[in-house]
């Protein structure tokens, strides 16, 4: 069973935009509304590729009901929406797209949560914490929640038997890699930022850092380059892929769409490298979608034969 956690989830607004003005009056057009978050994403992703997850997390006010119901009613159903309630409201996050893909990104903070909530909450997950059980821990927590979150949670899921799977930025990302987690996905800002370098890694530097975070005891390193590909480090293991040449309609949600193939494949048992494929070409018909939409499964078979996946390299 695959639990996605979306402790902040949001709304999601995509706009297309011409050329993005600050300071001045932009006007938006096609304007799409998706619920997402970043484990919201996962499940609906995973629905897409004709699998099951439970959906958990806090949903607040309005926007929070919309999203329950649309969840609760997700075509083909595939997602079992398991959330708590909270007071305030669920953000709505805006992301301006112009052509060529140049991508803005506006969060809102999302609601408060409190003590008792995230205690509820770790309750909540631990009934389903089994062998056999992946928890995906996914993205921000909101404000007023300590940077713990992610760790304590791992270390209680894990004590259970369950795995764990985390996909986080910042100090969530750095103090739930305290706790080892099972698989980790960060994009390489992300790692670069946990190692304190001043520029975004690549190449042979990208490697040496997956492989020390490998080194540790993580049972699988994903690090997601955008447009650039991804790297996934598995003991000594290193596999590298480019990216697929889609031509990209929006790219918020790909390395959601990547961490959903990897949970399906862990899931599924399927071999290690027929995961990365899969991750590779999910992700890639992520780009291709409106909003933060997942692909469906016919566009994924097209791309899976062109993945091209390189090592594995010891
Ligand atoms: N322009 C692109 N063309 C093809 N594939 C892409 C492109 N952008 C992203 N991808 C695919 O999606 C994966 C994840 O992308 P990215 O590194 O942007 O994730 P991310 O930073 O976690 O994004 P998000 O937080 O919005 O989900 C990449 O490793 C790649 O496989
Ligand atoms: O603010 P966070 O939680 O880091 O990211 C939230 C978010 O940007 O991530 C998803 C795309 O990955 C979107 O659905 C959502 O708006």
């Amino acid at each position: 069973m695959i639990v996605t956690v979306t402790v902040n989830p949001a709304m999601d607004k995509t706009a297309e935009i011409d050329c993005l003005r600050p300071h001045a009056l932009n006007r938006l057009a096609g304007v799409v509304s998706d619920v997402g978050g970043k484990g919201i994403n996962v499940s609906k992703t995973i629905a897409a590729l004709g699998r099951q997850s439970v959906a958990c997390g806090f949903l607040a006010g309005q926007t929070g009901l919309s999203i329950g119901q649309t969840l609760q009613n997700w075509p083909g159903g595939g997602i079992r929406p398991d959330f708590l309630t909270v007071p305030g409201e669920t953000r709505t996050n805006l992301k301006l797209v112009e052509p060529g893909g140049a991508l803005t990104e506006l969060n809102e903070q999302g609601p408060r949560l409190s003590t008792a909530d995230l205690e509820a909450l770790a309750r909540k997950l631990e009934g389903y914490a089994a062998p056999g059980t992946l928890f995906v821990l996914a993205g921000s927590v909101g404000p007023g929640v300590p940077p713990e979150l992610y760790r304590d949670l791992t270390l209680r899921l894990r004590q259970k038997g369950a795995k764990v799977f985390v996909d986080a930025d910042g100090p969530l990302f750095a103090r739930a890699l305290e706790a080892t987690p099972d698989i980790i996905k960060p994009n390489a800002f992300e790692l670069g930022q946990y190692f304190g370098l001043d520029h975004i890694p690549a190449g042979e530097e990208l490697i040496r850092l997956g492989r020390t975070l490998a080194g540790r005891g993580i049972g699988l390193v994903c690090i997601s380059m955008g447009g650039e590909g991804a790297c996934f480090v598995q003991g000594e293991r290193v596999w590298r892929a480019p990216a697929l040449p889609v031509t990209p309609r929006s790219s918020v949600g790909a390395g959601d769409a990547m961490v959903a193939a990897i949970a399906c494949g862990v899931e599924e048992e399927l071999p290690v490298e027929d995961c990365l494929r899969l991750a590779m070409a999910v992700s890639a018909g992520a780009v291709t979608t409106r909003g933060t939409r997942p692909p469906d499964r016919e566009t994924v078979e097209q791309l899976l034969p062109q993945v091209q996946l390189m090592g594995p390299v010891c």
